[in-house]
């Protein structure tokens, strides 16, 4: 079972279009993120455990599926809250755990500030929600934390990846499904995806750094 799907959808390209553009305004950034959301959660969750159900219709009695898993929604703040709402209309039943991280501006590493996991009662389905995979230094710290608490089956959903994080994560985390719409070649010195779309948070939330 391949760990990594690249969206191939042309849905999916032209909202990264979108994305990309740096006319894009923030609003429409923030719907056009929503929307992607919503295409990489149906990828995600294409093969989530299902049960049997009988279900009365006005006409007669018949066989359904409903799901069979406990599901949570993890998203990364900031940039990853922009992709909560879609998630939550695909899975009303969801649970969503936050966990806060920036990256130092210097050395790129993650920093953690805020972590709303609990202690036990983990979800047997971890979707965690991040725009953007650079050096995947986020997700190896929200995969470490999410396999602390207990979860088997972990899907990382990003918007993009550079080629060398998706390789990290892939390297140390064989079995943490990654979905991405597209992969990026590289990462410049200030470990920014290139060509990527810029700062995925600051983009969402209008708040332009003063680097
Ligand atoms: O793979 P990495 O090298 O760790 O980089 C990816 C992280 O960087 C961005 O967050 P940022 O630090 O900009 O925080 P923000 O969401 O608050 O803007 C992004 O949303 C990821 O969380
Ligand atoms: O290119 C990048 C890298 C990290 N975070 C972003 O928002 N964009
Ligand atoms: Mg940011």
């Amino acid at each position: 079972m391949k760990s990594v799907t690249i969206l191939n959808h042309p849905l999916a390209a032209d909202h990264l279009a979108r994305l990309r553009d740096q006319s894009t305004n923030p609003h429409e950034f923030r719907t056009t993120v929503a929307r992607m959301a919503m295409l990489l959660g149906v990828y995600a969750t294409e093969d989530l455990p299902q049960r049997d159900v009988l279900v009365q219709t006005p006409l007669a009695e018949t066989t359904c599926q409903t799901l069979a898993a406990a599901v949570s929604i993890v998203p990364v703040l900031r940039a990853g809250l922009g992709m909560v709402e879609p998630l939550l209309q695909l899975i009303p039943n969801a649970s969503v755990w936050h966990l806060g991280l920036y990256r130092n501006e210097e050395t790129a590493e993650p920093v953690e500030y805020y972590d709303k996991l609990p202690l036990e009662g983990a979800s047997d389905v971890a979707l965690v929600l991040d725009p953007m995979l650079a050096t995947g230094g986020s997700i190896d710290l929200v995969v470490r934390r999410l396999q602390r608490w207990g979860v088997a089956d972990i899907r990382v959903l990003s918007i993009i990846a550079a080629q060398p994080g998706i390789d990290r994560v892939v390297r140390d985390f064989p079995e943490v499904k990654v979905y991405v719409a597209a992969v990026d070649p590289t990462l410049n010195e200030q470990s920014f995806i290139v060509p990527g779309l810029g700062d995925a948070g600051d983009r969402i939330f209008d708040t332009p750094s003063h680097g």
